[in-house]
């Protein structure tokens, strides 16, 4: 492990002025911009109105609305910053932000930028959010950023990590997310339904028609998975995250927090680029911090 752990401090965290934090995942980009953070403290209460917005990735023209939605909602951009699993995703989003805005500073987050420490067999080939998770979680608690924490990002997969009190990455769990479950099962049997999660909120046990049935399955194997998995790694806090979040929290029996935003905001927190850095990363050597000089690009 060559790299030092260096997670941010909620007591002195500042978020950079002008930046567009962009997650995406398979299923949704998730955009966030910086200055809506300003003055207030990531995740706490207050973040619940942070300036963010999930577009899902789809034939549509997601990319257009994003970028629409960035100009009408930011006063001045100066750098946009792609954090991504979704490898057609990004290009795309990249592509079009630079058609429209030839002179962007559009930047790949890429794993040599996010100072968490991990013990993997092949650390490069973790997804980025998962590392972004990790890192974000100095931001969780004033005065505590290294605590042994199970992270839960509910989105098309569910993953829950574990980051230890040394903030050293362990590893973690993968499972397919609510929406592949319901979906796997109507595509691959004959009589079940494509369930709706957003139609019904409330959990009928047992199940007393299929749907029902369907989703307390789903959601007490994914509920049920982090509670053990958080037993298991004898953490004492559980951060979840994610599209899924609020669908997932209410059925867990461990102790938790949902954090919103936990990727954009570690794409926020990790270190600043320099402008003449390309938009496929850091060059090697990785630029002294002190020489990153942010210009002002509008768009
Ligand atoms: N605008 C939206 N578009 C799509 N999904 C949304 C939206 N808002 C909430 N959701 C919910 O969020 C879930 C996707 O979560 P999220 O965006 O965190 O996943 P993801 O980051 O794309 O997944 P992964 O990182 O695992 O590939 C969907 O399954 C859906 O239930
Ligand atoms: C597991 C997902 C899909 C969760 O978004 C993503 O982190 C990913 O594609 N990861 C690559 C493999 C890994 O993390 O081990
Ligand atoms: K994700």
């Amino acid at each position: 492990m060559s790299v030092q752990a260096s997670h941010p401090s909620a007591a002195s965290w500042q978020p950079p002025g002008g930046i567009v934090a962009v997650d995406l995942g398979n299923t949704a980009a998730k955009v966030l911009i910086s200055d809506a953070l300003a003055g207030i403290r990531p995740f706490g209460s207050d973040h619940a109105s942070p300036l963010s917005r999930s577009f899902a990735i789809d034939a549509g023209p997601w990319t257009d609305e994003a970028i629409d939605w960035v100009r009408q909602h930011a006063s001045a951009v100066h750098q946009w910053r792609l954090a991504s699993v979704n490898r057609g995703a990004a290009s795309r989003l990249q592509s079009d932000i630079l058609k429209r805005f030839p002179s962007a500073d559009v930047v790949r987050v890429v794993h040599d930028r996010v100072p968490v420490p991990s013990d993997l067999a092949a650390p490069q080939r973790i997804g980025i959010d998962r590392l972004l998770c990790a890192f974000a979680a100095g931001l969780a608690d004033p005065g505590a950023p290294r605590r042994a924490t199970t992270l839960v990002d509910a989105g098309s997969a569910v993953t829950v990590d574990f980051l230890d009190d040394q903030g050293i990455f362990r590893g973690g769990a993968i499972l397919p997310g609510l929406n592949l479950q319901a979906r796997s099962l109507a595509t691959g049997t004959d009589l079940l339904p494509q369930i709706d999660w957003a139609s019904e909120t409330s959990l009928q046990s047992p199940g007393k028609d299929t749907v029902a049935a369907i989703r307390l399955g789903i959601l007490s194997g994914v509920a049920g998975a982090i509670d053990r998995l958080a037993t298991r790694y004898g953490t004492d806090r559980v951060l979840i995250t994610g599209g899924d979040a609020t669908a997932i929290a209410p059925h867990l029996s461990v102790t938790h927090r949902v954090c919103h935003d936990m990727v954009g905001v570690g794409i926020l927190a990790c270190r600043c680029w320099s402008p003449s850095e390309s938009a496929s990363g850091p060059t090697d050597p990785p630029p002294d911090p002190a020489d990153a000089t942010p210009t002002q690009r509008h768009c």
